[in-house]
């Protein structure tokens, strides 16, 4: 099972991977047989809203395998199979039947819920479940509504439309009416089922509603949603967006958690249904004047669709209510405005003191910080760096003093008083607050630590956080005292956490005074841009700036920081105007004229091809981030696209000295490339020092056959044309990018005109090289240089094996990355990004690597493929060293058969395509 080595469909892993990220873990135990040497394993996996145990197995991982497998058999999906889109209805089919069989009625499933809820509820739609519903609840349904057309995820109608259209197959079974968007079943269900369930209790749920306003701006409300008992709570929902019932819902998917852990949906009004057509068929997010023409005749619902990540239009309802596998009875959690706020600023509260990309301080703080070991998560210093680069804020200042002991006495006595006083301590004063009330000695909590520690000295930090100008934005000196230097500091970080978090959660609950919020993020950024200016008072209540602090000028004297290291991918949507008209007096603000715009960008931080005032502000962004600055200097390199500007633009932008206006929001950062990482860090890169380690092996043998696997844009090849002759006659690359082919075809083409080399024959393939071509069979020397990363894990299995066992050839050379070098590559400054999520895709080299393989990771894979291929294998590698920790960055693999005997005879294939050739016989290319 390890590996799924023969086959290309997902393991059960792997499909639970695809289906629940990290919020699968497992957990396994060893279990103790009597008599037996060796121990077996268990796997305990534990999804959001069940847990599966799996028998004993004798490998750790096919436990997990086995445990995989039993969870997505509870939920409905089979990754053995491998579906077309014909079964894919089918599937459709059969399990729209099975959700309204008798046995369904009383399976543990959130869908059976839903139904027996409909058949509690009385009137016309007893009974009858809302299309919504079947294709949000259903994780098989929405498995093979994605086989069908995989932007079922962005749409959910699109699910709908197919579920209504294989229902419309059950006309015997199931009633489907074109204008209800529900299903129910024909015949009733048989009463003593029915009759057995209980109506749940009445609840009330806090709700947030946010209601499209003509203006374009969207009102957000608390509202709540009385469910009484006996009733359908989607058909409330349905009410209070002023909808008949529920089968007129659209439900989003899930986007965020509650403090409670409790998943938030969005719930707004269908658009009209009908069975092959979807809000894609009708267009996308529809701009103003497509609106009256378009099915959407709501306006889009910036704020809704920008938490859940959907189109939403109209009015819709935020909730987190519903049923789930943990229990029949409907689960729900208040969504207050504070919470739909944060989920608005990218924060998901799904864990204490944590911090997402865009966040502040997504839950409450402890009040104070014991011992390292009874925290969790980042430690408070590490989280006020984080805080303060995500803010644009200078690194905080810590002034560390130390002060005289007091005696043990004391010491106990103020253990006393810190136990009495905790509430006190807790209530999330400003800080400033404690300034100079040194007699609190808030020694660390003895709870923990059960022996007194005897002191030698005492500790107090201050902390002070400036803004990238240098001014004074919190200044706190908590009196306390600690034992620990580094107990000080944690608890000044703490505080200065605490206040912050403070600030933010009154501007929470108070929109109006704080900020107003506009579109999606927007106001969010206006915010911390107020933050960047350092106009932040350190212990008064922050006051709305006037308008014109929306505005970041650009201050010749504010020090720049550049906080995105040279060699990102930075991806940016800007525009820039020209002020034309700047008569203040009369109409009070300046005409502009749109010279340049652009709603998504991409460059390369730090190589001269970005505009240097739109780079040198885009560089001290976090992402997410709008800026809008004006600069006075002279056009000459600031016009993005001179060739295109019209010529009024260009009279203007010579005529008038002033200011050009940019606006810009960063949409995104891409960590610098692997190529540039390798190319900083090794002389020559690492690039040439793999392909040089293979140029030498390759001219040690006397090999005439050569087929680079993977070649890419032909680096190996390149490099074996440049070397003085050597045994090679026939060389060959394959790859499965057509760009790369293309690419490496140019340079072959480019170099075997040019120079003089042994070569016979040249060939590029397109094809994958996890399928066999008996055109390369039994070739003298294969080289596979950092390709298996590229592929998921079950396919490098798959692909050593193709390899080995098909293609023969009497030496492989095999390269990829060294995971545990990783941690070297990391220290540098290419990868201190304040972006959070730059930083967790950095974990890998190159964010398209599926995996990254440790020394003993790769040392396993090898090993096993060439005993049982008949090879032998020798471990090596390029930059750094073997013999020193962690190894060296690439590692390398070489194989070499062992004996011919074994050869088998090989089937004739070629699924391989020839696209390009050079022969010298005919000193020529065809292509
Ligand atoms: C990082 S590049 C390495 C290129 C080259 N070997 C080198 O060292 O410069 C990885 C290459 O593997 C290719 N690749 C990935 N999966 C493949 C597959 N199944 N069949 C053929 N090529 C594949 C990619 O298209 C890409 O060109
Ligand atoms: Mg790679």
């Amino acid at each position: 099972m390890a590996g799924g080595e023969n086959n290309q469909a997902l393991s059960p892993k792997a499909t639970i991977h695809q289906t629940f990220g990290v919020k699968a873990s497992y957990r396994t135990e060893q279990v103790r047989v009597p008599c037996q040497n060796a121990g077996l394993y268990r796997c305990h996996l534990q999804l959001p809203e069940f847990s599966v145990i799996s028998n004993v197995f004798k490998t750790k991982n096919d436990a997990e395998q086995s445990a995989a497998e039993l969870a997505l058999e509870k939920l409905g999906i089979h990754p053995q199979d491998d579906i077309t889109v014909e079964q894919a209805w089918d599937d459709i089919v059969q399990r729209i039947k099975y959700i309204f069989s008798d046995e369904f009625l009383s399976a543990d499933h959130p869908l059976g819920s839903h139904l027996r809820a409909t058949l509690q509820t009385d009137g016309e739609r007893r009974g009858s479940v809302p299309l919504s519903v079947i294709a949000a609840f259903d994780a098989k349904i929405n498995s093979r509504c994605k086989v069908i057309n995989p932007s079922v995820d962005q749409d959910p109608i699109l699910a709908m439309s197919y579920v209504m259209k294989a229902a419309a197959k059950l006309s015997d079974y199931i009633v489907v009416s074109p204008h209800v968007a529900s299903l129910r079943r024909k015949n009733p269900y048989p009463p003593a089922i029915v009759e057995a369930f209980g109506h749940g209790e009445s609840i009330q749920v806090e709700a947030v509603y946010t209601k499209c306003a003509t203006s374009g701006e969207e009102v957000v409300d608390p509202v709540t949603l009385d469910i009484s008992s006996g009733r359908y709570y989607l058909d409330i929902i349905a009410k209070k967006l002023g909808l008949k019932d529920s089968s007129q819902l659209i439900i989003s998917r899930t986007f965020g958690k509650t403090s409670s852990g409790y998943e938030c949906r969005v719930y707004s009004a269908i658009p009209k249904l009908s069975p092959d057509k979807s809000s894609k068929a009708y267009g996308k997010r529809p701009v103003d004047e497509e609106d009256q023409s378009s099915h959407f005749n709501k306006p889009w619902n910036a704020k809704a669709s920008y938490v859940c990540g959907q189109d939403i239009h109209g009015d819709a309802i935020v909730a987190a209510v519903g049923y789930s596998w943990r229990s029949n009875d409907l689960e729900h959690d208040d969504v207050t405005l504070k919470s739909f706020y944060r989920m608005c600023c990218g924060m998901s509260p799904n864990g204490i003191y944590k911090f997402s990309r865009q966040a502040l301080i997504a839950a409450q703080l402890p009040f104070s910080f014991t011992t390292k070991s009874t925290w969790r998560g980042p430690l408070p210093r590490e989280m006020l760096s984080m805080f303060c680069r995500q803010q644009q804020l200078s690194e905080p200042v810590f002034t560390v003093s130390t002060a005289p002991v007091k005696p043990l006495s004391d010491i106990l006595r103020s253990i006393k008083k810190l136990k009495d006083s905790e509430s006190d301590d807790s209530n999330h004063q400003c800080v400033n607050e404690y300034a100079g009330s040194d007699d609190s000695y808030n020694h660390y909590n003895s709870k923990d630590e059960e022996e007194l520690p005897v002191l030698e000295s005492g500790y107090r930090c201050e902390v002070k956080i400036l803004s990238k100008s240098q001014d004074l934005v919190l200044d706190c000196s908590p009196g306390s005292f600690y034992e620990k230097e580094s107990h000080a500091v944690q608890n000044a970080s703490l505080k200065a956490l605490t206040w912050f978090s403070s600030f933010f959660d009154d501007l929470d609950a108070d929109p109006e005074q704080g900020c107003c919020y506009t579109k999606g993020q927007m106001n969010w950024m206006f915010t911390r841009n107020i933050m960047i200016k350092g106009k932040f008072p350190s212990n008064k209540r922050y006051e709305q700036p006037k308008s014109e602090s929306k505005r970041m000028y650009m201050d010749s004297k504010r020090k720049r920081v550049q906080t995105i290291p040279n060699g990102s991918l930075v991806s940016i949507c800007y525009s820039v105007s020209v002020e034309v008209d700047s008569d203040f007096s009369k109409t009070g603000k300046c005409l502009k004229e749109l010279i340049e715009s652009n709603v998504e960008m991409e460059f390369e931080v730090g190589n001269g091809s970005m505009n240097p005032h739109l780079e040198s502000v885009v560089t001290q962004m976090a992402v997410g981030q709008y800026a809008c600055f004006v600069t006075n200097s002279p056009a000459e390199g600031l016009v993005l696209a001179a060739a295109n500007d019209t010529v009024r633009t260009r009279s203007l932008l010579s005529e008038i000295p002033a200011g050009l206006e940019y606006s810009v929001r960063l949409l995104g950062v891409k960590g610098p490339s692997e190529k540039r990482v390798e190319a900083v860090f090794f002389k020559p890169p690492l690039t040439k020092k793999r392909v040089g380690y293979a140029v030498e092996l390759i001219k040690e043998s006397s090999a005439s056959t050569l087929v680079d696997f993977g070649c890419g844009s032909g680096s190996l090849l390149e490099s074996l044309l440049e070397e003085v002759p050597t045994s090679l006659q026939t060389i060959a690359g394959v790859d499965i990018s057509q760009k790369a082919l293309a690419r490496a075809a140019k340079m072959l083409d480019s170099k075997l005109n040019k120079g003089a080399c042994n070569l016979k024959s040249v060939k590029l393939y397109d094809g994958s090289i996890l399928e066999f071509d008996s055109r390369l069979h039994g070739i003298d020397i294969a080289t596979c240089l950092e390709v298996i990363e590229h592929m998921e894990e079950d396919e490098a299995f798959q692909l050593g094996k193709t390899l080995l066992s098909l293609f023969r050839p009497k030496l492989l050379i095999v390269s990829t990355p060294n995971y545990e070098y990783n941690r070297i590559l990391h220290k540098s400054s290419l990868f201190h990004s304040k972006d959070k999520s730059m930083s967790q895709r950095c974990k890998l080299r190159n964010p398209d690597h599926k995996f990254e393989w440790t020394r003993a990771q790769f040392n396993r894979w090898a090993s096993k493929l060439a005993k049982s291929n008949n090879y032998s294998v020798e471990f090596s590698g390029v930059g750094g060293s073997g013999n020193v920790e962690p190894g060296f960055a690439s590692q390398i693999a070489v194989f070499r058969v062992k004996s011919f005997s074994g050869v088998k005879k090989v089937s004739m294939q070629q699924p391989y395509k020839v696209i390009w050739e050079w022969t010298r016989a005919e000193g020529e290319k065809r292509n």
